[in-house]
């Protein structure tokens, strides 16, 4: 019988058992836990609701799974009673180490389990799973590589932009094929992701998962589930990588220009998009931009579809491969103060949107 067929039965027949998830009495006791506000650590210590995640994920029996930031372990459980080929934890917070080495020591003989105490922004994927044969990106199967996490929510945008970019250049755990992610956000960000053309979720997240890949929010998890409770609801969503993505410009291009449409949400799109402009050309390439775009410079940001900001970012390749001195300007770098008070308005460009 092949190893990984004996977990399931290790566990449901022949008596081995993963070690019961700690209280958090226990939790208490073992590791003098604090959740350290730093590391958004909001644990999850109802196994219904970890399995309900890891059953999000897919068939992932077999397969290769990254694990970020597990905390306590209760999805690390959940993933392992799936049976997967090869699980690898990455958590920052060493006091889990005890209890990752708990249970892989349990898991180990059915499966290869890794423990990388360490910064998953740091982290190299790509060397993640050694064993993990090439899928051809454009195969209807998915590739058997999930990355699922309950994640810290401070850095989940950032880590959601890097691992946009990897899935857009095909490296990371892209490399391998068309992984998907199911992961946790705050509510409002996971609705922020899949929101449509329209709706007032509408933002520079929506349309950069948009184009290259197909979010589902999966389902909600009340803030009560989780210790300490957040001031938020939980969503669970799920990231498909496109075989075919909306573009085929590059991800630092199609995010510069995005990140400037969405900049001043409430104005006419045109006033964000003129900001990738100097000021001696500005109104020219802002008016030349949306002629050729054929989009409408009045239109709110929040309005507009996903081809149409292609569009846009496909004007400003061109006119950047024109003239690349536009490419490295920056309205914000010489005089950030000064734009501010002509404008008299707030820019939004940095709020996490
Ligand atoms: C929201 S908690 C989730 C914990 C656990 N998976 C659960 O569901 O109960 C986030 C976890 O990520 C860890 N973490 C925070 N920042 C991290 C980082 N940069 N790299 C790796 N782990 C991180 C925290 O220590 C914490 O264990």
């Amino acid at each position: 019988m092949a190893a990984t067929t004996k977990i399931s039965k290790a566990l449901t027949s022949t008596g081995i058992r993963l070690p019961p998830l700690p209280t958090i009495r226990d939790l208490i006791k073992l590791y003098q836990l604090r959740a350290i506000k730093q590391l958004s650590q909001n644990f999850l210590m109802d196994e219904r609701l970890t399995d309900k995640i890891v059953r999000a994920a897919g068939n992932i029996r077999d397969h290769y799974v990254l694990e970020v930031g597990p905390g306590p372990g209760a999805i690390t459980r959940s993933i392992i009673r799936q049976n997967p080929r090869h699980l690898v934890v990455v958590e920052k917070d060493r006091r889990f180490m005890p209890t990752m080495e708990m249970l892989a020591e349990v898991a180990q003989p059915f499966m290869r389990m890794d423990i990388v105490q360490g910064d998953i922004l740091d982290h190299r994927i790509e060397n993640a799973f050694p064993d993990c044969p090439q899928h051809d990106w454009m195969d209807v199967k998915l590739a058997p590589v999930h990355l699922i996490g309950n994640l810290p929510f401070a850095i989940s945008t950032r880590l959601l932009i890097n691992w946009l970019r990897d899935m857009s250049l095909r490296t990371g755990a892209w490399t391998y094929g068309r992984a998907s992610l199911t992961l946790t956000f705050q509510k409002e960000v996971a609705e922020r992701i899949v929101a449509p053309t329209l709706s007032d979720q509408r933002c520079r997240l929506s349309v950069m998962n948009q184009i290259w890949s197909n979010p589902e929010l999966r389902f909600v998890i009340s803030g009560r589930a989780f210790v300490p409770k957040p001031q938020v609801d939980v969503g669970v969503v799920t990231i498909v990588p496109m075989r075919t993505p909306l573009t085929q410009v590059h991800f630092d291009t199609v995010e510069k220009v995005v990140r400037h449409i969405f900049s001043m949400r409430q104005k006419y799109c045109r006033r964000g998009v003129a900001n990738l402009y100097p000021p001696e050309v500005r109104d020219e390439l802002t008016e030349q931009t949306f002629r050729q775009a054929e989009v409408d410079p009045l239109a709110r940001s929040f309005q507009l579809s996903v081809a149409e900001c292609l569009r846009i970012v496909e004007v400003y390749d061109a006119l950047v491969r024109k003239h690349p001195e536009i490419a490295g300007y920056d309205y914000r770098a010489p005089k950030v103060k000064a734009a501010v008070v002509e404008d008299g308005e707030r820019d939004d460009s940095d709020v996490e949107r």
